[in-house]
């Protein structure tokens, strides 16, 4: 492992999927100001794994929601490829979202009245090019679970679900909050397990925010945030499977 600058690459890669500089956000309420990030340079590069550790309040959701067009920085900017997202109309910045990202959240916000099968199929119903529905299933290892509701699914189960639906529409990037967040040690670890298969097999570009550090051995790079900031970049040179994670 060694540490790097923000804007370091992983090399032999495919080139930048995002590119940010300068980014700040300050939430105003009433009359307290929030500054959640205090100019935030970053570089990811498409079909990097990148975990997001850093202690509560430090920014890590703000960064992810405007990598996602989720939200908007209060300065500075931010490209996809050459998508400049900052300034971008409402209209765009959804349809960007639309077509580009998948999210995954700590809680897996299946619709309980709809089969797995179903879940996924609300979002290939209205995708460009989307995997095949099972396939996607198939891909996180519940091809034989497709006709179960989610209430007869356990909570890791159902977040392979969910990353199910987040891959069927092959975003280019999977964002995700605290996806092991809910999960017990093994369980947590087959949820990972779907998202390393994502990045090997679509080439999907991967952010994980986690506050478990453990986790930061499967990535290629881990960004540590520290009030508002990256404090520091380290690059794995030896990634480890999902597999051999536990906490
Ligand atoms: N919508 C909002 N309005 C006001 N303040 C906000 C809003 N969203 C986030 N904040 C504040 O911005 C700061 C950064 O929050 P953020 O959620 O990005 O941190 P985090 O590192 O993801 O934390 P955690 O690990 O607890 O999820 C915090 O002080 C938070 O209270």
């Amino acid at each position: 492992m060694h540490e790097g600058s923000a804007l370091a690459m992983k090399t032999g890669g495919t080139g930048a999927a995002f590119s940010g500089k300068g980014l700040r956000k300050i939430y105003v309420t009433g009359e307290t100001e929030v500054h959640a990030l205090r100019g935030v340079d970053l570089a990811i590069e498409a079909g990097e794994i990148v975990v997001l550790l850093g202690p509560s309040g430090s920014g890590k959701s703000t960064l992810l929601n405007i990598i996602g067009g989720l939200d908007r920085p209060t300065e500075g900017e931010l490209f996809y490829r050459d998508l400049r997202l900052t300034g971008m109309p409402e209209s765009e910045l959804t349809r960007y979202r639309r077509e580009n990202i998948g999210f995954i959240f700590q809680f897996y916000n299946l619709i309980p009245s709809l089969t797995a099968e179903e879940n996924v199929r609300l979002v290939t119903d209205i995708a460009d090019e989307p995997m095949d529905a099972l396939d996607a299933l198939e891909l996180v290892g519940l091809g034989e679970r497709a006709q179960h509701y989610p209430a007869q699914l356990s909570g890791g189960e159902q977040q392979r679900v969910a990353v199910a639906r987040a891959i069927a529409k092959r975003p280019g990037v999977l964002l995700c909050d605290e996806p092991t967040g809910a999960l017990d040690s093994a369980t947590g670890v087959r949820v990972l397990e779907t998202l390393e298969r994502a990045n090997r097999e679509l080439g999907t570009t991967v952010l994980i925010i986690t506050h478990n550090a453990g986790i930061a051995a499967m990535a290629d790079r881990v960004l540590h945030f520290l009030d508002g900031q990256i404090a520091r970049v380290v690059e794995n040179e030896n990634t480890i499977e999902p597999g051999e994670i536990s906490w």
